[in-house]
């Protein structure tokens, strides 16, 4: 489940989001007393006050709403001006030079590592640029400590940049065991659970009804299953769960499939009517009919029972399998082979 990933990463990123802007505005008003007050600096000071001002907004903004994509880019922004600012204004002697050393980390943390990289490079021109135009390069900077600052300015870079992508390596791997059933590369039970807590947690929308309205599950269970592992063996009957699950994500392209238990599969699916997703359920169970499932030189035809669903709001996840369950059973009561369609809800499919 990678939006899982994603979103953590993002939430990471939001919450040094809203830390990092509070702790630069404090800096930056910290500065902007210090020139305007102390050392008549007041071109510095200034625009060390407007981005200190501009960042507590934001900071606020975070805290009280959400954080947007904007706010890391004017973070990134506000730093950039007022870090390439004080260093070109200020006497190189005051060692404003040194705080460019966090903008590469900055921008990896916040824009991710492809374009953290890219905006690093970008910088790295005008600051090169200003030491070399300010007369007082020669005096103050010898190039051996120009030399040791790129070093070190593009290294502060790799260490996060590493850092982060291992971050973003381990979260999948994390992911991949919590969410993923190891056998068949299918979403498992604690995946399934995710997405109905999404779905109730959503608040329904009266302009897009169908959101609530028209989500429905496919409860998909093998007929008979046992007797393939009991004349095959265990290894083909994995084999042929494993081909099973090939077969439904080719068939359903963009929407999820979980294996909630041994034999038996779930999909949901947003957006259907009631006659599509019976005619969605009955394409499946055709495919699966006339498929040969090839496992260690075996070929094995297999049927399966398809109970239909709809999601409703306000159910717990107990009840929801449960009924769930119920549905299915209908199928394989009928007689197997077969897709069940309980009428409006999933209770009142027994
Ligand atoms: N190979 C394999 N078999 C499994 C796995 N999980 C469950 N099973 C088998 O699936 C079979 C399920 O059997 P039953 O619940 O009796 O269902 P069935 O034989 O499919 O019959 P109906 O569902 O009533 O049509 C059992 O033999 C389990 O051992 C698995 O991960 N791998």
């Amino acid at each position: 489940m990678i939006t899982q990933t994603s979103s953590l990463l993002l939430e990471t990123r939001d919450i040094l989001h809203k830390w990092l802007s509070l702790a630069t505005s404090a800096i930056m008003i910290f500065f902007c007393f210090v020139n305007i007050v102390m050392l008549n600096q007041v071109t510095i000071g200034v625009i060390d006050s407007v981005f200190g001002l501009l960042n507590l907004y934001s900071f606020r903004k975070a805290l009280l709403e959400k954080t947007h994509e904007w706010h890391h880019y004017m973070l990134a922004f506000s730093m950039t001006v007022v870090v390439l600012s004080s260093f070109y204004f200020a006497d190189l002697r005051a060692g404003s030079i040194y705080w460019l050393l966090i903008l590469p980390p900055l921008y990896c943390l916040l824009a991710g590592p492809k374009l953290g990289l890219f905006y690093t490079i970008i910088l790295s021109l005008p600051a090169l640029a200003i030491l070399f135009i300010k007369s007082d390069t020669e005096d103050f900077l010898p190039y051996r400590s120009i030399l040791n600052f790129v070093l070190a300015y593009f290294l502060s870079y790799g260490i996060c940049y590493l850092y982060e992508s291992q971050y973003a390596k381990s979260s999948l791997l994390l992911e991949r065991m919590a969410f993923q059933d190891p056998l068949t590369g299918a979403q498992n039970r604690h995946a399934l659970k995710l997405f109905f807590d999404n779905f109730n947690n959503v608040p329904v929308d009266p302009f897009l009804k169908y959101e609530t309205e028209e989500t429905r599950l496919l409860i998909i269970d093998i007929d008979y299953f046992k007797s393939v592992n009991d004349e095959f063996g265990h290894d083909v009957g994995d084999s042929v769960l494993l081909e099973m699950t090939e077969l439904l994500h080719y068939l359903i392209h963009d929407e999820h499939v979980y294996r909630i238990g041994g034999e038996e599969f779930l999909i949901t699916l947003k957006n259907h009517t009631q006659n599509q997703a019976y005619d969605f359920a009955e394409k499946i169970r055709k495919e699966v009919e006339k498929t040969v499932f090839r496992a260690h030189q075996q070929s094995i035809r297999i049927t399966v029972s398809i109970g239909i669903a709809q999601l409703q709001k306000g159910q717990s996840f107990r009840e929801f399998l449960r009924d769930a369950d119920k549905n299915l059973y209908s199928a394989k009561n009928k007689g197997r082979n077969l897709v069940h369609y309980g009428p409006m809800n999933v209770s009142e499919a027994v």
